[in-house]
């Protein structure tokens, strides 16, 4: 097949480079930096980015004409900040608060609330317990005011690793998110509740953990209409595809297996169909189990409900092995794919170290960030090369990936490389250009051919860049006469097929109960998830706007070189 793309020498390189910055700034509408931003997250209708010092003086911000270190427009209420103005923290905190409030179904319905069925101290009616203390002396609640910080460093300065700052001198500025938990007030009679549960996108370590939890805090409140969406999305509109009545005894032993106990699937999410279904089966609570993709279906059901104006609680809990979705700590599933894939990065290690000039290589999953290659790197501590999309290389040449490996077969003998799946293979994508997103474009052309396929759900499908890897290496050390062993392992689907281990367990309990605990709030079209070691809840819509990567200025990718000890490959 033809090659989509030419080739570009570095001088055209910048010329791309340029042509881009001004497709992202007419597209993004906000000001945009001519050299490129440490780093930038952007929609059409939001934009917030953060420059280096060196960059400082380069830009000018296209409303208030100053240079755009003075300038962010951080908001989907187009507010634009002046750092001059004495007053800008405060309009950045406003903005955020509005930007991070809760959507719930007292926006569209006046509803009164009622006290809360759940109670962890049995004997106690919502009106007192038997020795007259009432409910609200219980400290159980946690109350609609608490919040947690979502950012906790200050950093002193923008040069500091890993550093995200809002203006140029990195000011420290508190970013509140709401607490998760149960309320002491609710908005629906857990009698009359009927609550669904879907999960959806690709198998992930915990989904069975997640269900069962929901499933048992659902009853705690009282509810006895639980049913599963069979198949992902799917489910509510194939025919023939019948929903699963769940109840605490039915689910009681899912989290010893792995995969969903419901099914999942990709693809076939059409918004109406799929509220016309949750109408249809007079559906009051919708969980929905998933990743960036799902998220998205969920906050598109979530705005249609709120069109139709119908008395529904969408709530999400974001699942992905890939750990490729913004602003929380982890995914659940995360954790435990980590640990299975250190196990494939062992036993490639066994068979290089025992071969003569062996290498190991294995290939993990992340569709988008090596977020998985980049932490097994760490745990096992035997990779001696770990290859990220967000970090540009190059395989051959003077500084490229195979000279390395000459290198390390000469001096220690054996060695393990560590790939991720999108590894040399991220599109580039306008809204979220940044610098080394222009450098990857240009491996993928110097690496790999773009097929432009597409699955169910509409995401790219990568080609196998293991296999590739594992012809290149051959090749080159034939050509050069070198004998080389080399021993390539895929442990994809085992990483993400296996039933959570301990933290993800964990995790798996805490988001599927507060999952509950917020619909019986009345929130809808967030997500339940855990940021900065709190449990808190989110907005859909701060969390999808692009996919969450790997910071290559980040602490941790410099503790992964630092342990591998590789090289720049460029
Ligand atoms: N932008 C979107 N809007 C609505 N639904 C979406 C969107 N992207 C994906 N979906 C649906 O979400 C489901 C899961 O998406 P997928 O990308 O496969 O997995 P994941 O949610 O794990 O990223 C699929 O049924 C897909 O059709
Ligand atoms: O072969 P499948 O099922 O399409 O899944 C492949 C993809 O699934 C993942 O494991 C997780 O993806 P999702 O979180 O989007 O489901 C990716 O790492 C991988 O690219
Ligand atoms: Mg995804």
């Amino acid at each position: 097949m033809e090659n989509p793309l030419p080739l570009l020498d570095d001088n055209h390189f910048e010329l791309v480079h340029i042509l881009i910055k001004m497709a992202v700034s007419l597209k993004s509408s906000g000001s945009f930096c001519s050299t490129p931003p440490q780093w930038l997250h952007s929609t059409r209708d939001r934009i917030l980015y953060g420059y280096s010092h060196s960059n400082a003086k380069e830009c000018t911000c296209k409303k208030t004409k100053r240079p755009a270190p003075l300038c962010v427009k951080a908001t989907s209420t187009k507010v634009e900040l002046d750092f001059n103005d004495p007053s800008w923290k405060q309009k950045f905190q406003e903005d955020w608060d509005k930007r991070f409030n809760l959507p719930r179904i007292t926006d569209i319905y006046d509803l009164k609330p009622r006290p809360t069925t759940f109670s962890l101290k049995k004997n106690r009616s919502p009106a007192g317990d038997e020795n007259g203390t009432p409910m609200d002396k219980w400290n159980g609640y946690v109350n609609s005011d608490d919040r947690a910080l979502l950012k906790v460093i200050k950093y002193s300065s923008p040069n500091s690793a890993g550093a995200e700052c809002i203006d140029p001198d990195c000011s420290w500025v508190e970013q509140w998110v709401h607490r998760a938990g149960p309320r002491k007030e609710i908005y629906y009679e857990p009698e009359e509740v009927k609550a669904a549960i879907v999960t959806c996108g690709g198998l992930c370590p915990g989904l069975n953990d997640v269900i069962r939890q929901i499933v048992f805090t659902l009853e705690t409140y009282g509810v006895k209409n639980i049913v599963g969406i069979p198949f992902g999305y799917r489910g509510f509109f194939e025919k023939g595809l019948k929903e699963m009545p769940l109840s605490r005894h039915l689910v009681e032993n899912i989290n010893l297996a792995g995969g969903s106990f419901l099914g999942v699937s990709r693809g076939g999410a059409k918004t109406s169909e799929i509220v016309d279904s949750i109408q249809a089966r007079r559906i009051d609570m919708l969980f929905v189990l998933g990743g960036n993709g799902t998220h998205a279906g969920a906050n598109a059901i979530h705005e249609e409900c709120r069109k139709r104006k119908l008395k529904v609680s969408v709530v999400a809990v974001p699942k992905t092995i890939d750990n490729d979705i913004l602003l929380m700590d982890k995914t659940f599933g995360f954790d435990t794919a980590v640990e299975e894939a250190q196990r494939a990065i062992n036993s490639a290690y066994i068979e290089a170290r025992s071969a003569y000039h062996g290498i190991g290589l294995v290939k993990l999953m992340g569709r988008s960030s090596g977020f998985i290659a980049m932490h097994a790197s760490l745990s096992s501590g035997q990779v001696d090369v770990c290859l990220i999309p967000e970090v540009p290389f190059t395989l051959d040449g003077e500084y490229g990936v195979l000279r390395h490996l000459e290198h390390l077969l000469k001096t220690k003998g054996f060695c393990v490389v560590c790939v991720a799946e999108a590894a040399g293979q991220i599109q580039l994508e306008a809204r979220e250009s940044r610098a080394y997103d222009l450098v990857i474009l240009r491996s993928l052309q110097e690496l790999l051919q773009k097929s432009g396929a597409t699955d169910a759900s509409g995401n790219v499908i990568l080609s196998d860049i293991g296999v590739h890897m594992q012809q290149k290496i051959k090749m080159h050390f034939k050509d050069i006469g070198v004998p080389a062993d080399v021993k390539y392992i895929d442990p994809t689907y085992m990483v993400r097929a296996c039933r959570a281990n301990a933290s993800d367990a964990i995790l798996c309990t805490v988001l599927g109960q507060n999952a509950v605990h917020g619909a019986f709030a009345g929130f809808s079209g967030i997500t339940s998830c855990i940021c900065n070691t709190h449990y808190v809840y989110l907005p859909i819509t701060e969390v999808i706007t692009a996919p969450k990567r790997v910071n290559p200025n980040s602490r941790m990718w410099h503790r992964c070189l630092t342990s591998t000890g590789q090289p720049d490959f460029h």
